[in-house]
């Protein structure tokens, strides 16, 4: 299945503009409004952070972690650099994660409920999916699917510094950040820009509610313009 942007939008009552009566738009409170939005960006930008404040504020908001769909350690393989090749897109198991966006898109109602999310009454023609991760727009059959590309970065120094207080589930070996890390991040996103993918920047080291109200209007902007 293919989704189009427009493909995320329609009537909720099947057939609606199928009438013979001249093509009218439907009431806005019967237009069902999927919406996603990524939040991608350099490891240690503070996605994970921002994604949990946005969770809670928004409503019928669902999520997708791409950390989730890591293929396991005997099948990533070693790079000329000499490491584990964790930061290439190959090391995950992006079909599966395609498969759990089309999920939700064809049924958000039944999406949010098997995840344990609350859908409201009052905004149920509203269906948020936020996609968090830090190789989001470098995988093709996604790219289209964004109603809204988040870009977070912070400098090497603030990203290498932050990145040695984590404890991942695989830890890094020593030199892993500036022998593979940093050089994958940096050819990704060179070739994300060579590629024109319209994202939005976010500076990384600004205050975290900050960022978090920044993002919070412009999404609710832009689903209040239903652009
Ligand atoms: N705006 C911010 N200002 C300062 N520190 C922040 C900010 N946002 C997050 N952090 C801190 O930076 C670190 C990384 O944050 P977070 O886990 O949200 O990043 P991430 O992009 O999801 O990382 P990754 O996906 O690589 O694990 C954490 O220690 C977090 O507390
Ligand atoms: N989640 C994992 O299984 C895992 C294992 C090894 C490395 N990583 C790192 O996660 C970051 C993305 O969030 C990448 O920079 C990986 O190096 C994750």
């Amino acid at each position: 299945m293919k989704l189009g942007r427009s493909s995320l939008r329609g009537p909720t009552q099947p057939g609606a503009q199928e009438s013979a009566a001249p093509a009218r738009s439907p009431p806005p409170h019967l237009v069902e409004m999927k919406y996603i939005v990524g939040i991608g960006g350099m490891t240690n930008g503070g996605k994970t952070t921002l994604t949990n404040r946005l969770l809670s504020a928004l409503p019928n908001c669902c999520v997708i972690h791409q950390d989730d769909f890591f293929k396991p350690q005997d099948q990533i393989a070693v790079g000329e650099d000499g490491f584990k090749q964790w930061d290439a897109l190959e090391s995950l198991d992006m079909e599966a994660m395609l498969s759990t966006v089309q999920a939700w898109a064809s049924s958000p109602q039944k999406f949010a409920r098997a995840h344990g999310v609350s859908v409201q009454p009052d905004t149920s023609d509203t269906h948020i999916l936020i996609l968090e991760g830090f190789l989001l727009y470098s995988y093709k059959p996604l790219l289209d699917l964004y109603s809204r590309r988040y870009f977070l970065t912070v400098p090497y120094e603030e990203c290498k510094w932050r990145r040695s207080t984590r404890s991942y589930k695989v830890p890094d070996p020593p030199g892993l950040f500036d022998g593979h890390v940093w050089p994958m991040y940096q050819k990704y996103k060179r070739q994300m820009e060579a590629d024109g993918v319209d994202v939005v920047y976010l500076d990384g080291t600004r205050p975290r509610e900050e960022l978090f109200h920044r993002v919070l209007e412009d999404i609710q902007n832009a689903l209040l313009n239903r652009t």
